[in-house]
């Protein structure tokens, strides 16, 4: 053997060396994936598995998010100003009329819906890096490519907002947010407008509250990666909205289990994307195609019953029975929220494990408690898998 011929074969022997060692990484790597309808609490539920078992969002990773919650802003106050005109509320200072006027066009709605639409169909991108959300400048790229200018509110406009909002006229329109129709503000777009003088301040950096409050749908796939008591994770997290589901099924031949998110307050609400399709009928639906997918079979899913403290709330004055008209029960959180784990575990194969946890995406104690559960029972779910249990 000549001498190239032995360099040859050395390398050959070090890059299956090399793919040996990457194949058993992967395999003793557990795998999560994340799903559930658009807005459901998925990239949230990262959020909190980056404060407990992550970075928790250092100082510098936290003023990344700044951007985000003036887009939130922007979009929150758009809402109410549209619905001064539809509920015919005059601004209390005739200025702010055309300021915000003004403004709107300056700074107007950003369609998360049109956006997904406008990406290639075959983006399946994945970010890697350790415990880290896609970052600013990825997300800057993507935006180019839909033309959305990424620059966050000018500081002329941040004045503007902050005036507008002192508005009566605009402050008795957001007192009547329960009479919105077709656009209704979000619980997060709530609070970033009762929080604008602060979140709008020069020196700005978001709070964890902030950050788990922002509402920014995922564009594509995007992975995750955390370390826990030994185990290498990865998480993976994707689009909820309609037109991206095709992507999920990528993923599921080499899942450890389903983590499957439903918006429960959403109860009463209509998919953005498809208004004659109800929430959270919609994830039940879902949850069985998923649940019954072959590649799936014997895949243990956890299921979330999320967005429980927005439940709680509509309950005192909407009764469930507008989704499942035949729920004739009583119309307490605790008897509706077991109805409807119930008819999710009708929906699952019979021979399918499902663990439920009723949980608040964007409570940190609540999760932290949850978050435990959770990796017990797939540290458990893993071991059984590799067939040492
Ligand atoms: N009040 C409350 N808000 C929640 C809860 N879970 C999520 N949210 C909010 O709901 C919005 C949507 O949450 P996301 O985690 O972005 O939803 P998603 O499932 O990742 O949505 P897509 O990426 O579009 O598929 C965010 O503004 C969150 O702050 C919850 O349990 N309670
Ligand atoms: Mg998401």
């Amino acid at each position: 053997m000549n001498k190239g011929t032995r360099a040859a074969l050395a390398r050959s022997k070090s890059i299956d060396h090399q793919l040996d060692a990457e194949r058993e990484k992967k395999q003793r790597e557990i795998q999560l994936l994340v799903l559930g309808g658009a807005g459901s609490g998925k990239s949230t539920f990262i959020k909190q598995l980056r404060i407990n078992y992550g970075d928790g969002f250092p100082e510098l990773e936290r003023e990344k998010f700044n951007h985000q919650v003036h887009d939130n802003v922007v979009n929150a106050i758009n809402t109410v100003l549209d619905q001064m005109k539809t509920l015919q509320i005059p601004f209390d200072n005739e200025a702010n009329k055309k300021k915000a006027a003004e403004f709107q066009e300056r700074n107007p709605k950003i369609s998360f819906i049109s956006l997904l639409n406008q990406l290639p169909d075959d983006e399946i991108e994945s970010t890697k890096g350790a415990n880290c959300l896609m970052s600013t400048t990825e997300l800057t790229k993507r935006f180019a490519y839909v033309n959305l200018k990424y620059n966050g509110l000018q500081t002329a406009d941040i004045e503007i907002v902050l005036n507008i909002w002192e508005d009566s006229g605009v402050q008795r329109c957001y007192k009547r947010r329960a009479e919105y129709k077709g656009n209704i503000l979000s619980n997060g777009e709530q609070y970033f407008l009762e929080n604008m003088k602060r979140v709008l301040a020069p020196q700005y950096i978001p709070t964890l509250q902030d950050i788990l409050y922002i509402r920014r749908p995922t564009f594509g796939v995007i992975d995750h990666y955390f370390y826990i008591d030994d185990h290498a994770y990865r998480v993976i997290d994707v689009a909820g909205q309609k037109s991206q589901r095709k992507k999920w099924i990528h993923f599921f031949e080499m899942v450890t289990s389903i983590l499957f998110f439903v918006p429960l307050s959403e109860f009463d609400e209509y998919l953005e994307e498809d208004k004659t399709l109800n929430s959270v009928q919609d994830s039940l639906q879902t949850f069985h195609e998923v649940s019954h997918n072959q590649y799936l079979e014997r895949t243990d899913f956890l299921l979330f019953l999320n967005k429980y403290d927005l439940f709680v709330e509509k309950l005192k004055w909407k009764r469930l029975q507008v989704c499942f008209p035949d729920y004739d029960d009583n119309n307490t959180p605790e008897a509706c929220v077991k109805y409807i784990r119930e008819l999710f575990h009708q929906h699952r194969p019979c021979h399918k494990h499902v663990y439920t946890h009723v949980s608040c995406a964007t409570d940190v104690s609540i999760m932290r408690d949850i978050l435990s559960k959770v990796l017990d029972i797939i540290t458990e779910i893993n071991l059984r898998k590799a067939g040492t249990f």
